[in-house]
C-alpha cells in the first residue's frame, strides 16, 4: 500500500503570492478564492512508499480527520496531540485536514511549518484549504472548533446568526463530502445549538454522529471535588491539574487529603454547555460510592460545586484574558478517545448529543448533555439506569427551555439568554 505525503499543487513562490493575496481580499473575489483546491503542505506534497515500512510496522489504514479553526487557540494544543499518536493511537496513521478562513491562512501555513518541523512518524498527509468542501473530502472525523467569539457591542443573536451559517454550511459540506459515517465533535460556541444546526444541514449522516463538547465539564466537575469540606467520617480532597500554573497548589492539596481525581466516576453533565449545565452529583461515585452518601453536604453541593462547574469557564475567561485552550483541546482528547475505547465498567462520560429517543423523557429535537457509554467503535448507547430525582429534574429542564431559547434565536433580530463564559 502507499501512503501518500501530499503531491502540492503550488510551487513555494506561488504559496507565498497565494498568501499574500488574501490579506487584500474584498468579499467579492472570496468566493473566487474558495474555487481553489485545499493545498498538501510542504514535506507532504511529496509521495512515498510505504511499503517496506510497513511490513515492520502493524500500522492500521490511514484515518482522515478535519480540524476547524485551525488557526486558533485550541487547535494550536490539539493538532500535535492528533499527530503524534496521543489521540487515535500509537499504531494509527493519520491525515490532518485543517481549515482556516481567508483571513488565517497565513496563520495556517504557520501552524503546518510547526507540524512539519515536529517530525511525527504518524502524521501521514496534511493539508490546508478555506473550503470545506474541499476540506472535508472523505473525511472520518470532523473537529468543528472554528467560531467567531463575541465581541463588544455584538447583540447575542447576531453571535448566534454568523455561527449558525458557519455551521449550517459545514453541515452542508460534511453532507456532502464525508464519510457517511463521519463522527463531527461541535466545539465552537454555543456548541450545543451550533452541533444541531450542523446535524439539521447534514441529513446524509446519522445524527447519532454529532457531538457537542461537554467533556471540559465533566473533567471540571471531577477536580472540583477537591473542595470538599473536610467530614467527620471521611476526608477528601481532589486535584486539578489541567492549569499549569496552578499545579503546584493543588498537587498540595491532593497530597494532603491522600484522594486523586481518578476516584470519581460516573459523572454526568446534564444539558447546555453554559451556565445552565447541571453537574450530576446524586448518580456520582467517589470511591465507587455514591458522591452524596461521601459528602453529606447537599447544601454545598447544590449550589458552591454546581455554580463552581456552571462558572468555570467565565471565571477563567477573567483570570487569562482568554477562554480556555489548553485544558478544551485535553478534553476534546478524552472525548474523542471515550468513543474509540471501550467504556470503563460501570463507568460513563457525558456527550452533548440528540435527545431524540432518549431515555430520560428529556424535550426531543436537541443537543444535549447526557450519560454515554461505548464499545470503542465510535458509536455510543445512552446509559439508562440513572436515577433522576425533583432536583435534578428541574434544573435539566431551565438547560432544556435555555437550548429551546436558542434554537429560536437563530436568526431572530433579539435574544435574551446567556451564551456560555458569561458569568
Ligand atoms: N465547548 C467547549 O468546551 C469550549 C468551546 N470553546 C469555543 O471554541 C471556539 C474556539 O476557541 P479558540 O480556539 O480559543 O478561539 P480562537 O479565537 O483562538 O480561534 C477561533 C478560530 O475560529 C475561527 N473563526 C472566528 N470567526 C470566524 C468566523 N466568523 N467564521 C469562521 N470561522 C471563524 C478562526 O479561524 P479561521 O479564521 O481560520 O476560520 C479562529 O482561528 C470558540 O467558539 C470558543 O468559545 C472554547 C472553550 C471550551
Ligand atoms: O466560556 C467560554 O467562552 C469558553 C468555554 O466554552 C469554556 O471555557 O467552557
Amino acid at each position: 500500500m502507499v501512503v501518500s505525503r501530499f503531491t502540492y499543487t503550488y510551487s513555494e513562490a506561488e504559496t507565498h503570492s497565494f498568501s499574500s493575496q488574501f490579506s487584500s481580499l474584498t468579499k467579492t473575489n472570496i468566493d473566487s478564492l474558495k474555487k481553489i483546491k485545499h493545498q498538501r503542505f510542504g514535506v507532504f506534497r511529496v509521495t512515498y512508499d510505504l511499503v517496506a515500512e510497513e511490513e515492520t510496522k502493524s500500522w492500521k489504514k490511514l484515518i482522515n480527520v478535519a480540524v476547524s479553526g485551525a488557526a486558533g487557540m485550541i487547535s494550536n494544543h490539539l493538532l500535535f496531540k492528533l499527530a503524534s499518536g496521543e489521540v487515535f493511537g500509537a499504531n494509527q496513521p493519520i491525515a490532518l485536514k485543517l481549515l482556516g478562513s481567508e483571513t488565517s491562512f497565513e496563520a495556517l501555513e504557520g501552524v503546518a511549518m510547526e507540524l512539519e518541523d515536529s517530525l511525527y512518524p504518524l502524521l501521514r498527509e496534511l493539508s490546508i484549504g478555506i473550503d470545506p468542501f474541499d476540506v472535508f473530502k472523505g473525511v472520518e472525523w470532523a473537529l468543528l472548533i472554528g467560531a467567531k467569539p463575541r465581541e463588544p457591542g455584538m447583540e447575542r443573536a447576531d453571535l448566534l446568526d454568523i455561527n449558525g451559517q458557519i455551521f449550517a454550511e459545514q453541515g452542508k459540506a460534511l453532507n456532502a463530502v464525508a464519510s457517511r459515517n463521519v463522527k463531527v465533535l461541535v466545539v465552537g460556541n454555543p456548541c450545543n445549538t451550533n452541533a444541531l444546526i450542523c446535524m439539521k444541514n447534514a441529513p446524509g449522516i446519522p445524527p447519532k454522529n454529532f457531538h457537542a463538547l461537554t467533556r471540559l465539564d465533566e473533567n471540571r466537575a471531577k477536580c472540583q471535588v477537591h473542595i470538599l469540606p473536610m467530614h467527620n467520617d471521611f476526608i477528601l480532597s481532589r486535584l486539578c491539574i489541567v492549569i499549569t500554573h496552578l499545579n503546584i497548589f493543588f498537587q498540595q492539596l491532593a497530597l494532603k487529603a491522600g484522594v486523586f481525581y481518578d476516584k470519581v466516576s460516573n459523572v454526568t453533565i446534564w444539558g447546555n454547555h453554559s451556565t445552565t449545565q447541571v453537574p450530576d452529583f446524586l448518580n456520582a461515585k467517589i470511591n465507587g460510592v455514591p458522591a452524596k452518601d461521601v459528602i453529606k453536604d447537599n447544601h454545598w453541593l447544590e449550589n458552591e460545586f454546581t455554580q463552581k462547574v456552571q462558572m468555570r469557564g467565565g471565571v477563567l475567561i477573567k483570570k487569562w484574558g482568554r477562554s480556555s485552550a489548553a485544558s478544551t483541546a485535553v478534553s476534546i482528547v478524552d472525548a474523542i478517545r471515550s468513543l474509540i475505547t471501550p467504556t470503563p465498567k460501570g463507568d460513563w462520560f457525558s456527550s452533548g448529543v440528540y435527545t431524540s429517543g432518549n431515555p430520560y423523557g428529556l424535550a426531543e429535537d436537541i443537543v444535549f448533555s447526557m450519560p454515554c457509554r461505548s464499545e470503542g467503535n465510535g458509536d455510543y448507547e445512552l446509559v439508562k439506569d440513572v436515577i433522576i430525582d425533583d432536583y435534578l429534574r428541574a434544573r435539566i429542564k431551565k438547560s432544556e427551555d435555555e437550548l429551546f431559547a436558542e434554537k429560536r434565536c437563530v436568526g431572530d433580530a433579539y435574544c435574551d439568554i446567556m451564551l456560555p463564559g458569561e458569568m
